[in-house]
Formats: C-alpha cells, sequence, structure tokens
C-alpha cells in the first residue's frame, strides 16, 4: 500500500521536547525524509550552534536560522526545527507554506529533568534571561503557529510517533 500523501510535517517546541529524536522516528513511521535544521546549520556554516552563540551571539544564530529556513526546500519530509525557529515570522510564514506545524507540547518541569547542558546545549537566550522566563515567552509563539498539537510529556518516541501518526491520518 502506498503511504498517505502527508506532504511536509514540521516540528516545533522547546528545546528537550523531543523534536530531533521523535522526528526520525515519525519520519520512518510515516515513510517520510527526515531535516533537522540545527544540522543545516551547522554543515552549512562549518560551525557548532554553541560556537556561533559564542562567537557572535544569540541574534545571529537566530539569524543564521532564519535563513537556513527559508531556503529549504523538500518534499514528504518531517522537519525537526531548533526551539528558537518560532521568532521569526518569515521562517514560520515559509514553513506554513510547506507543511503542517505541529507542536511538541512539554511542561517547564519536564523540559527541566531532560535538559542538563545549558551552557552548551546551544539556547539562543539573551543574556540574563532565566530559562522559566524564556519557557513563558517562547510557549505563546509556539501556541500561535501549531496546527496540531501533542501532550509530549510522556510515552515513549514510538508511542508519541503512533499519537501524531493517528492524528494525520484520522
Ligand atoms: N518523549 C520523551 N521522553 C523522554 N525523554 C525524551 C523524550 N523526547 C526526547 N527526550 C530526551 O530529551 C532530550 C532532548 O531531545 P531532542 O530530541 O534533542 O529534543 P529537541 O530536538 O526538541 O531539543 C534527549 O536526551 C532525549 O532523549
Ligand atoms: O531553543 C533554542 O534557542 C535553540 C535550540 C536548539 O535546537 P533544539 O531545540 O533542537 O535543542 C538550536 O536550534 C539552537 O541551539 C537554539
Ligand atoms: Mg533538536
Amino acid at each position: 500500500m502506498m503511504p498517505a500523501d502527508l506532504g511536509n510535517l514540521t516540528l516545533i517546541g522547546m528545546p528537550g521536547a523531543g523534536k530531533s529524536t521523535l522526528g526520525v522516528v515519525l519520519a520512518k513511521r510515516l515513510s517520510l525524509g527526515f531535516v533537522d535544521t540545527d544540522v543545516l546549520i551547522q554543515v552549512n556554516r562549518g560551525k557548532a550552534l554553541q560556537q556561533i552563540l559564542d562567537e557572535a551571539g544569540y541574534l545571529e544564530l537566530r539569524r543564521i536560522e532564519e535563513e537556513e529556513i527559508l531556503r529549504l526546500q523538500v518534499e514528504r519530509h518531517v522537519i525537526a526545527t531548533g526551539g528558537s525557529a518560532v521568532y521569526s515570522a518569515a521562517a514560520m510564514a515559509h514553513l506554513q507554506r510547506l507543511s503542517t506545524i505541529v507542536f511538541l507540547d512539554v511542561a517547564f518541569d519536564e523540559i527541566c529533568r531532560r535538559i542538563h547542558n545549558f551552557d552548551s546545549r546551544g539556547i539562543a537566550c539573551a543574556p540574563g534571561q532565566s530559562f522559566a522566563d524564556l519557557y513563558q515567552e517562547r510557549l505563546l509563539l509556539y501556541r500561535r503557529y501549531a496546527e496540531i498539537t501533542i501532550d509530549a510529556n510522556r510515552g515513549g518516541q514510538e508511542e508519541l510517533a503512533e499519537r501524531i501518526a493517528d492524528q494525520l491520518l484520522a
């Protein structure tokens, strides 16, 4: 049987929501390709995200992220974005044209349990802004762009991929 024509799917959400790891599982489950915009940035710029942050600052990383997303042209892919992609209205408009946008919704406490390496993970955040404040600021943006919202607090990758697939294929 041919897989259903789902077009592209974009995953958005906080760092630690599971966009990169769940994205691959979901792509396999739905017979789609997979692309991670963080990987695109690192390959195309020849630098780690944290290196870009350290050398040029968080606004430059967001600008580069916007540029890479605007260049993205794929068909039948799961697109894992970085957690800061939602700061660019232009990038999000491009992703809206290209894909169905799925928000992986994970509570603040659960994100904190999953993420430990705040200083090396490459979080595009203003100096001095607390992670709790960043979470609240971003939640509004994720909700703005979400076409489908998935409670991704519980369940393994396979179960979550199954739940997303069920919702898309319903
Ligand atoms: N559903 C989940 N349950 C438990 N841990 C998870 C889940 N999804 C992701 N993680 C863990 O959270 C961390 C970040 O996952 P990752 O896919 O890199 O998130 P993102 O790309 O959204 O930042 C990884 O250690 C991963 O194993
Ligand atoms: O939320 C952020 O500010 C960022 C998240 C990272 O991706 P993940 O969300 O996949 O961790 C990466 O795009 C970049 O380092 C900035
Ligand atoms: Mg990721």
